[in-house]
């Protein structure tokens, strides 16, 4: 192609051999120089010079193993292309050297060599019309870009000069970066990033049944899962604020990748928002008459508490939205004060939970944590309510005497708000942040002291003392209550075991000293132990009666009765026979399971030692 062109390129240039890339005509390279050649012609040339001239080179590629750098020049390639050096970039690391930025302009061919030294310089003629690449349309040579990787291929588009030939270069080049880049689609793997994406496809997927892969099928399920959340969100019957907020939660939700840690907190939070009963709740089945006897059968003694409770019953009854006061028992460990929360609760036909506050001190515990924080949680409200499934439960703050104080708050003050009636129709946790009706929630506290509950809270409450059983309630409570209830948790009927008046006696006299009944009731689980080894024995026995020879099992039998039972229950291995029933519990028996008496012992050995001091005193 002949020049014949308005602008036309020096026809004396220095040359620049390259072994990077081909610069093509139209298209910019960004080449290293560091052989001595090419260093030289930077320097002289472009970096002295001050005309526009003096930026125009001739790149050459040059087709020698570059690793071969000799003083010698190489052969030169004949076509090149003439540039316009943009840019030189120097630096000394890791070796002197530039880095040139060139603009491709025309195509050239070398007439004749000129000099060699210190960098060659060629008479060339130009090949190409300069215009041709310089308007703003993509010419067809910028396609050689493609193909960089493939340095063979890019010398022969320099070479071909002619129009038809260049395409005739390109198009199979072109052909091949589009298959590779089709194989490269089909190979790479869905990113999770690609969420979106995959949901907006998905949905075609489904009507032309293309079977999918695993990891499709959990991604879907997860879309499922946040679907049918959304669906359940929208179902629920929570407060309008509350749905305002998660609808916008599930809107993030549903663009954030799964691998963002904040994915599950959000998708936690939601489910909670969900799980709580906002709207839900039991009925109320008030009958005070039941009450009366109910309470009456679960507890003896106790009247003035049994009073107390029935009155507030009956006005919860006649008047059904009480803004009521808070009950607060306060009494000695193991009264009863727990239980009779539970009594009130199945009067009502309510739900029963218990929040156990011994040894709070941190007011998240009460109010839950932000959701900024790592770990966050909900209070102990919110959670109490997701366990009861209702937000009309009997809540029973137990040991509101113990809450602690700390840096991290005042969890009664976090209390105060939970157990005015005029404030807890909004309570707002930390974690939900958005505020929780409670006024439907019946609280009871329960307290061994009112010394230490702080009194802001107590004057919230109304303090019903429980005191301690005298001698004879205890016999009445452990014979009516809690005998049966051991003897049915250790899977023994009355017809095995007896226990005499005198022995709880006994028991409450020498083993325990208490105020309430616990200790009691430990003791007589002991024994029911004890006695359903020996039942239990006596029933394989019974089953294998293998050395029980008539006459030697009548001695044992007059052995068992004639000694005290509590040889029966202590040393029967030895014996043939199963022990007779029922087995009685006498002193010895219960000398036997429980040791000998812990209090007896104390105040025989205190009154030996006061003799000896007092004998002392005498003799000195
Ligand atoms: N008057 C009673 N009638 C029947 N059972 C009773 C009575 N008083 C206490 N009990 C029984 O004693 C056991 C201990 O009672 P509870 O746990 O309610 O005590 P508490 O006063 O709540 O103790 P704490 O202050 O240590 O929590 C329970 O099994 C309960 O049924």
């Amino acid at each position: 192609m002949a020049a014949g062109s308005a602008i036309q390129i020096p026809s004396r240039l220095p040359l620049l051999l390259t072994h990077e890339g081909v610069l093509l005509p139209g298209s910019t390279m960004r080449t290293s120089v560091d052989s001595p050649r090419n260093m030289q012609l930077v320097r002289s040339r472009l970096l002295k010079g001050t005309s526009l001239r003096s930026t125009i080179i001739g790149v050459i590629p040059n087709t020698s193993d570059p690793t071969s750098d000799c003083d010698d020049l190489p052969s030169l390639h004949r076509i090149g292309t003439a540039a316009l050096a943009v840019q030189v970039v120097g630096s000394n690391w890791p070796k002197p050297h530039y880095t040139l930025l060139v603009t491709g302009l025309c195509r050239f061919q070398i007439l004749q060599l000129l000099k060699e030294k210190p960098y060659p310089v060629a008479e060339v003629e130009q090949l190409d019309r300069l215009e041709q690449f310089t308007n703003q349309h993509k010419s067809e040579e910028e396609l050689g870009e493609l193909s960089e990787q493939f340095y063979k291929y890019a010398v022969q588009i320099l070479d071909a000069v002619r129009l038809e030939e260049r395409f005739k270069m390109t198009i199979p080049l072109l052909v091949r970066q589009i298959e590779g880049l089709k194989l490269l689609q089909k190979t790479r793997k869905p990113k999770q990033d690609d969420d979106k994406r995959v949901v907006a496809i998905r949905p075609n997927r489904r009507i032309n049944h293309i079977p999918s892969t695993t990891e499709d099928d959990e991604e879907e399920e997860d879309h499922d899962d946040v679907v049918m959340l959304e669906k359940k969100i929208r179902t629920s019957s929570m407060s309008e604020q509350a749905l305002k907020v998660c609808l916008k939660e599930i809107k993030r939700l549903k663009k954030m990748p799964q691998s963002m840690p904040e994915y599950a907190l959000t998708r936690n939070y939601l489910e909670l928002m969900v799980e709580l009963p906002w709207n839900k709740s039991t009925k109320d089945r008030l009958e005070i008459r039941a009450a009366r006897i109910l309470l009456d059968n679960d507890h003896y003694a106790m009247e003035k508490l049994k009073k107390r409770v029935l009155e507030y019953l009956a006005v919860r009854q006649l008047k059904n939205n009480l803004k009521g006061p808070i009950l607060c028992f306060v009494g000695p460990p193991g009264v009863g004060k727990t239980s009779v929360g539970r009594s009130i609760a199945k009067t009502l036909g309510r739900e029963f939970h218990r929040i156990a506050l011994g040894g709070v001190c941190d007011q998240s515990d009460i109010r839950g944590h932000r959701r900024t924080y790592v770990g966050s949680m909900p209070g102990r409200i919110i959670n109490g309510l997701k366990t009861v499934g209702v937000n009309n439960p009997v809540f029973l703050l137990d040991e509101v005497d113990k809450l602690g104080k700390s840096l991290q708050g005042d969890p009664a003050a976090a209390l105060l708000e939970v157990l005015d009636p005029e404030q807890n129709h909004s309570f707002t946790d930390h974690y939900l942040n958005v505020a929780f009706d409670l006024s439907q929630v019946l609280f009871i506290a329960t307290a061994n002291t009112t010394a230490t509950i702080p009194p802001a809270l107590l004057d919230r409450m109304e303090v019903i003392q429980v005191p301690g059983y005298t001698q004879e309630e205890k016999i009445e409570i452990a014979h009516r209550h809690l005998i049966p209830k051991q003897l049915e948790q250790h899977g023994l009927t009355p017809q095995q075991i007896q226990i005499p008046q005198v022995t709880t006696l006994d028991i409450i006299t020498r083993y325990t000293r208490e105020a309430g009944v616990r200790s009691l009731d430990r003791k007589l689980g002991a024994i029911c132990r004890a006695v359903a080894v020996k039942v239990a024995e006596g029933q394989h026995k019974e089953t294998k009666p293998d050395r029980a020879e008539v006459g030697e099992g009548e001695d044992c039998k007059e052995h068992v009765t004639e000694d005290t039972k509590a040889e029966s229950i202590s040393d029967t291995a030895d014996l043939a026979l199963p022990p007779e029933m029922p087995i009685l519990i006498d002193f010895h028996a219960l000398k036997d399971i429980l040791g000998p008496p812990m209090y007896e012992m104390e105040v025989t050995s205190s009154f030996f030692s006061a003799s000896l001091l007092f004998l002392s005193i005498l003799t000195s």
